[in-house]
């Protein structure tokens, strides 16, 4: 066949699958040869039993439908003969990313000034250092691809001097749990800790989370930071290996100084092993993050071995949380139905009509201001929690 006649064939596809989503026909099973193919099919055999009848496109959960769509785009895409490996959002990500080069600019030279700089022997600058790093990464969650239904969204402000008035508006603020947490690992283990970070968006989100990682290194919180990217493009923005290297890419070519030292120090770090990147078909499942465990034993209890593993954004919250109605004022550590491969956080800008741990009357509180600010990106939690028994070890 030729590219031409591949490529009709694919858009085709393509075409019939936005027909049936729009008209609530069923889903289908994968046919595919990716891996995770089983799983899926599984995934919608025990979804047919439970409804008695086939999956629908607007009658099944949100979570499943929505992981399905972006399945479904790489199975149109996997069984073209030209196409396999096409991105169809690289695009967009890699605009979004140069769009974003003044606030990229600008965080990289905050973040060089305070590790090159003498002064953290005093630990309240540290701290405040520290606070303004995970903001940073936080913030940069509201910058995704998928809210903005693919169409520009880019950071454009100053970061930096938009953390104070952004501050009311993290519902929970739990950074000081997470630094003391860190202080102490720090110091029982002599900096020998180990982060994960389950990445979200490419782009600025990725930027400021790298920077976040290069601070914790260079402040001797972390020894050994491991990323985990999407093993295909999903939810539009989501960071891939591609995207990963790509980033490094550019930032290493860039005509800025500070980019360009950065983006050789990264690349150093994967070499030296002080970065890692990682990939796991789990992360495009749509399974929630309780059936990590039993379908993924391996990613388990590698993420086990982590001294703080940091989910990035929206759909990691979902999947934490298992997408469910739960009463605003749910302890964060139930919703999490027993998912505790190690201690955790999640930096999230709220898109999606679930939300826990906030305080009585916090949710009417946030209403009041904003009728939507459970999915508007503009309001944010920093949730974070620690086993009394690991705090031991
Ligand atoms: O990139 P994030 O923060 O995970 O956001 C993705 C979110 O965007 C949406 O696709 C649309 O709001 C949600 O379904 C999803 O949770
Ligand atoms: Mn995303």
């Amino acid at each position: 066949m030729c590219g031409l006649d591949d490529f009709k064939l694919t858009v085709g596809r393509l075409s019939k699958l936005r027909y049936e989503l729009q008209t609530n026909k069923p889903m289908y099973k994968l046919t595919d040869k990716h891996a995770d193919v089983e799983l899926w099919n599984q995934y919608y055999d025990k979804e047919k039993e439970r409804n008695g009848m086939d999956p629908c496109w607007f009658t099944n959960a949100w979570l499943y439908v929505e992981c399905f769509m972006y399945r479904s785009i790489k199975e149109t895409l996997a069984l073209s003969m030209f196409l396999k490996d096409f991105d169809p959002f690289e695009e967009q990500k890699r605009s979004a990313f140069m769009s974003s080069q003044t606030p990229i600019v600008t965080l990289a030279n905050h973040l060089l000034h305070i590790v090159s700089s003498n002064e953290h022997r005093d630990a309240d600058l540290l701290e405040k250092d520290f606070r303004h790093m995970v903001e940073l990464s936080l913030w940069g969650n509201k910058n995704d691809l998928s809210i903005s239904g693919g169409s520009e969204n880019y950071q454009k402000a100053d970061p930096l001097e938009q953390l104070d008035e952004l501050q009311p508006y993290i519902l929970v603020d739990q950074i000081n749990d997470m630094w003391r947490h860190l202080k102490s690992c720090a110091n029982r283990k002599c900096g020998r800790c180990r982060i994960d970070i389950i990445l979200d968006n490419a782009g600025f989100e990725l930027f400021g989370d790298l920077c976040f990682a290069e601070f914790l290194l260079r402040m001797g919180l972390a020894s050994e930071v491991h990323l985990h990217a999407k093993a295909m493009p999903w939810f539009v923005s989501d960071t891939t290996s591609q995207d990963f290297w790509w980033t490094l890419e550019m930032l290493q070519a860039s005509n800025n100084g500070e980019l360009s030292r950065l983006g050789t120090r990264w690349h150093q770090h994967i070499k030296d092993e002080t970065f890692f990147l990682k990939q796991d078909d789990f992360w495009t499942l749509p399974h929630n993050y309780a059936e990590l465990r039993a379908m993924a034993p391996q990613l388990y209890q590698d993420l086990s071995a982590s001294d703080l593993v940091v989910f990035k954004g929206d759909l990691n919250y979902r999947k934490l949380t298992g997408d469910l109605q739960w009463p605003h004022t749910t302890p964060f550590v139930d919703a999490l139905q027993g998912f505790l491969p190690a201690p955790l956080c999640v930096l999230r800008t709220l898109k999606a009509d679930l939300v826990v741990g906030l305080q009585e009357g916090q949710d009417k509180q946030a209403e009041e201001k904003a009728s939507d600010w459970m999915v508007s990106g503009n309001f944010a939690v920093v949730q974070f929690y620690v086993d009394r028994a690991w705090e031991q070890l």
